[in-house]
Order: C-alpha cells, then sequence, then structure tokens
C-alpha cells in the first residue's frame, strides 16, 4: 500500500456566530465533527457531501488556512511544512487578471524564493507544455484564453511548487460539456506521469465516481462513509449514501418519482445531536442508534470500507 502523506485524527472545526457584548462567542457553527482519515500518495480521494456539510472547511484545514479547534493532522514530510495547492471551480476568477501567463504560473515558485525572471520563465514555459498550453501565449493575459485553457493555467500553477497534494475544488463544473473530459484527462495523466496526490471536492457523484480511488462521504461535518469507489458505489452502506447516490439521475432510466427519494435537507449545525447525527432522518433506525456513532469498517473482509452506522457494528456484520 502507497505511503500515507497526511493522517487527519479527530478534526474538530467550529466557527463562532454569535458573541455577548464582552465579545465572547455565544453560539457556535460546528462545521467539521470528528474528522479521521488518511490520504496516501498517488490516490485521489473523492468528498463527496451537499453544501453546507464540511468540504470547503475541510480544505482549508488542509491548505493551514483554518486551525482545527480539536484533533491533529499529520503530514508525512521532512521539510516540516507542508505544500498544499488548490485549483478551484472558476478559473476566471482565481486568476489575477493583471498579471501575464507566465507570472500566474510561477507564483508559487517566486515565493519559495526563485526570482530571476529567465528562470521563471523557462520554468512557466515547461509547465505550460505539460498542461498542454503552447508556450508562445506565455505573455498574454488570462482573459485572452477559453475556460478550459484558463484551468490549465491553474493546474499549471498548482504544479509549479511540487506540491504534496493538490485540492481539486470542483475542477470541471464552470466548463462546457465538451471541455470538461479534456479537463479530467489533463489531471489522470499528470497524476501518473508525477504522482499527484488529489483531494476531489464536488457534489458531483459523477465527476467523483470517474475520477477518484476512493470516496468519503460527508454528513454534517462527519464522514459517514469511506471506501473503494468502485465498492462504495457497488454497495452503499451508509443511508444517507444511498440517498445521494439514489439522487443522481441515470441516463436512461426513468426518473424518480418526485418527492419519493428526496435528500433530507442537513439539519443545523448550531447544536448538534447528542447520537448518530443521521438519526432524525434514517429509515433504519434501531436501539443503540442515539449512542455516537464511529468510523468503523463494515466488516471483518473489507477492512478498507468503513461506514459511521450502528448497523454495522462488529456482533452485526450484515448490517441487519
Ligand atoms: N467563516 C464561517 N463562519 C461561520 N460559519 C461558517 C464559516 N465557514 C463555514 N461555516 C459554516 O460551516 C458549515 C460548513 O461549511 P462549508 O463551506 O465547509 O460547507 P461545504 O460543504 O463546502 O458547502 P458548499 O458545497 O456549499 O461549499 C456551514 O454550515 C457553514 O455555514
Amino acid at each position: 500500500m502507497p505511503e500515507a502523506v497526511l493522517t487527519l485524527d479527530d478534526i474538530h472545526v467550529r466557527f463562532p456566530v454569535k458573541r455577548n457584548w464582552r465579545g465572547q462567542a455565544r453560539t457556535w457553527a460546528h462545521a467539521l465533527n470528528g474528522v479521521d482519515l488518511t490520504v496516501r500518495r498517488g490516490e485521489t480521494l473523492g468528498v463527496v457531501g451537499e453544501s453546507g456539510c464540511g468540504k470547503t472547511t475541510l480544505a482549508q484545514v488542509l491548505m493551514g488556512l483554518q486551525q482545527p479547534t480539536q484533533g491533529q493532522l499529520r503530514w508525512n514530510n521532512d521539510r516540516g511544512q507542508p505544500n498544499v495547492q488548490i485549483v478551484f471551480q472558476d478559473p476566471q476568477s482565481s486568476l489575477d487578471p493583471r498579471l501575464p501567463v507566465w507570472k500566474i504560473i510561477t507564483e508559487p515558485s517566486y515565493v519559495k524564493g526563485e526570482s530571476q525572471e529567465s528562470v521563471m520563465r523557462a520554468r512557466a514555459s515547461r509547465l505550460a507544455q505539460q498542461v498542454g498550453l503552447s508556450p508562445d501565449y506565455l505573455n498574454r493575459y488570462p482573459h485572452e484564453f477559453s475556460g478550459g485553457q484558463r484551468q490549465r493555467i491553474a493546474i499549471a500553477r498548482a504544479l509549479a511548487s511540487d506540491p504534496d497534494v493538490i485540492v481539486l475544488d470542483e475542477p470541471t463544473s464552470a466548463l462546457d460539456i465538451s471541455v470538461q473530459a479534456q479537463i479530467i484527462n489533463l489531471l489522470f495523466t499528470l497524476q501518473r506521469e508525477h504522482q499527484l496526490t488529489y483531494i476531489l471536492i464536488s457534489h458531483n457523484v459523477s465527476v467523483i465516481r470517474h475520477m477518484s480511488n476512493r470516496i468519503a462521504v460527508m454528513y454534517l461535518g462527519q464522514i459517514v462513509e469511506l471506501g473503494d469507489t468502485a465498492q462504495v458505489l457497488a454497495r452503499q452502506r451508509h443511508p444517507y449514501t444511498r440517498l445521494l447516490l439514489d439522487a443522481v439521475p441515470v441516463l436512461g432510466a426513468p426518473l424518480p418519482e418526485s418527492g419519493a427519494q428526496a435528500i433530507p435537507e442537513l439539519p443545523g449545525n448550531r447544536v448538534l445531536p447528542t447520537g448518530c447525527f443521521f438519526l432524525d432522518r434514517c429509515a433504519f433506525r434501531k436501539q443503540g442508534c442515539e449512542q455516537q456513532q464511529q468510523l468503523k469498517p463494515v466488516s471483518t473482509e473489507t477492512p478498507m470500507h468503513s461506514v459511521r452506522c450502528h448497523r454495522y457494528d462488529h456482533d452485526e456484520p450484515d448490517g441487519k
């Protein structure tokens, strides 16, 4: 098994949302509520879940932009500092419109102390070729490129500093359908060539299915199911994962009757449930579900497929 790049151990993040007259926080939004995760070199880990479940907060923790309020994040490198780059959904707003492309691409190297223009231009030229852009265009500005080309520029910039992990935040959702496949293929090629590790954040289960080796399903700031993508998609164990996947229309299949498989809205995160976070919405609730649940292997035969559900406690391996 490839080595771990990073390990998250019981990560919690909460944000103050109301303060008293002394400025002390009275109410909190609990964005992450005990995330345990190991990310391995060269893999693509897909993180899926509806709006507000904590995907962005998780990315911010990985990038060091948000300190966990509890828990530990360990990077397996000897530099002492991790290097995490991000590719955003909308390349239009993530690229500085005032800079020529060669400067945008080499910004991370510049921050690392490389400042000679000829060196940086040569580096930008190599990176441009790697992502399928002509080096002849490097003096141009972002608005002179198409959406797909701009996303290639953003990917080149992410590659520039030899990152431990690249977070892909909905990397294709702002692009034309015809361009999406090209960008996905480029990401695959680069991953193969450079042993890149991706964390892919998306609402789009089809993109996650296509790109990820493993999938983490998030609900209310927790991972409720984690495992090999094919395994999780073929046999979802958590009732929330089932709802999430049932809500994805399948080409050629009849649409579900309206309301029949509606995903229950994410409950508020100001006051967390004391037991299973999904309890109120679960059709399979049983005695014991009022207790907090841990992420545990579904069975001893599938140790890499974990679920946070009382029905899969070891004494009842078939999830009855
Ligand atoms: N700075 C903040 N202050 C207060 N609450 C916040 C802050 N940032 C995030 N939250 C809350 O934390 C929760 C998780 O938000 P987050 O943006 O991580 O979710 P998400 O899954 O990325 O959603 P989306 O898919 O819409 O981007 C939400 O309830 C959000 O309102």
